[in-house]
């Protein structure tokens, strides 16, 4: 049997960047033998094994061929006469289709040293096209290596706009498109990720409305949201105010719309993103306007905004909020350093939530009218706070 260091951190390396995590291929052995050396196997029937110091994987050298749509498509062959060679032209790019030996070499069939050179993510085969996931995972790509000058190579380009016409990425399930997605999203340049799925017909096909945003763009909302996920990136926003900044703009379709808020609603479960995720995607889509100019709100309107955000009891998710408007002010409104509307907002709260129950509970308030009294003090110190500060 032998073993190869294999994919993402032979790529790394050759790279200079930090490898996380090492897979391995194993060539020549049957399960038996590796159940014998004490690997213990992932799945019932998928020839891959954890090991029993280091729990990294270690797969057997295989085929795939795909015998249906979707993912749950896939037979495997794996048997003691796969050789390395077959098992890498099944793989998704060149650049991740190396191999290392235990002295360094490098095994490279397929041009990935010459394509890391020349910055390119190519396809190894037209095996490519059995994965459909593998679309978003060279935007992916693009979106983590963009600044070191990588693209996708024209032929690669070709076969991923041919998938995407195919409708094959129809068959993918929430769970692995999310996976995909919401690693982009928290890569250097999430606008890249975007603007590669549009540019091979993938966001078509994958969020209709969005893609619908670059075709009808009077007023040039998709460059500022582009460059608003450029600065979620540039600012190391967490996930949910990435999710948020991308489907900011179909909030501001939605106020012709019948039911606002319903295409971020579906977006959010197309994808059946985390419950952070889409809650701060439909707050953003709803309230950035009230939040652009908060000064401008009467009382009960700016009350009635803090309390949906429940800032009393969720603070953290009225701060992503926050951050979501500043990002989409400096992205599409080019507005830099410290925000004045999110000030406002952040001052309103804080003077919202001094307001103290104890001497309410004192006066011997109960129950709902103990409720009332605390909203009204509470809407009386935002009044309090909005006349100040208008002086
Ligand atoms: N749909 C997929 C998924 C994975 N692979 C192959 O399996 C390897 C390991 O996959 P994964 O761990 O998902 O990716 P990495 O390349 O290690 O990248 P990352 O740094 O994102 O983990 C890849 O390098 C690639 O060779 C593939 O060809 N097609």
């Amino acid at each position: 049997m032998r073993i190869y260091k294999v994919g993402g951190a032979v790529r790394d390396r050759l790279l200079g960047r930090p490898v996380t995590e090492v897979d391995w291929v194993v060539v020549g052995a049957r399960a038996e033998e590796m159940q014998a050396k004490g690997y213990r196997p992932v799945g019932a029937d998928f020839p891959v094994f954890l090991h029993p110091q280091t729990g990294e994987e270690y797969a057997l050298a295989r085929t795939e061929r795909k015998s249906g749509r979707g993912y749950g498509g896939f037979t495997f062959y794996a048997s003691p006469d796969v050789t390395l060679e077959d098992d890498l032209t099944r793989r998704d790019l060149t650049i991740n289709a190396m191999a290392e030996d235990e002295h360094g070499q490098v095994i490279d069939p397929y041009g990935g040293q010459a394509d890391l050179a020349a910055r390119l993510l190519r396809h190894v085969s037209p095996a490519f096209a059995e994965d459909p996931l593998r679309v978003l995972r060279v935007a992916r790509f693009a979106a983590r290596y963009a600044e070191l000058g990588f693209r996708v190579a024209d032929e690669t380009m070709a076969l991923m706009r041919q998938l995407a016409r195919s409708g094959e990425l129809q068959a993918l399930t929430p769970e692995r498109s999310w996976k995909e997605i919401s690693r982009a999203l928290m890569e250097p340049r999430p606008d890249v990720f975007i603007q590669v799925l549009r540019d091979c017909g993938a966001l078509a096909e994958l969020f209709p409305p969005l893609d619908a945003l670059f075709d009808n763009d009077r007023v040039g909302t998709t460059p500022g949201m582009l460059a608003t996920l450029r600065q979620c990136a540039d600012h190391d926003q967490p996930l949910p105010v990435r999710w948020a900044c991308l489907l900011h703009p179909l909030g501001e379709e939605d106020p012709q719309s019948e039911r606002p808020g319903q295409a971020i609603e579906e977006l959010n479960q197309r994808v059946k993103a985390p419950r952070d995720c889409q809650e701060l995607a439909l707050l953003v889509g709803h309230f950035q306007h009230a939040a652009r100019k908060p000064a401008t709100l009467a009382p009960e309107a700016l009350f009635d905004l803090l309390q949906h955000f429940d800032i009393y009891r969720r603070p953290e998710r009225f701060e992503q909020f926050l951050a979501a408007c500043d990002m989409i002010a400096r992205g599409r409104f080019a507005h830099e350093g410290l925000n004045p509307a999110t000030v406002y907002l952040r001052d309103a709260a804080d003077a919202a939530r001094a307001v103290q129950v104890k001497p309410l509970m004192e006066e011997g308030l109960k129950g709902a009218a103990l409720g009332a009294a605390l909203k009204r003090a509470r809407l009386e110190a935002i009044g309090r706070f909005q006349a100040d500060r208008a002086l």
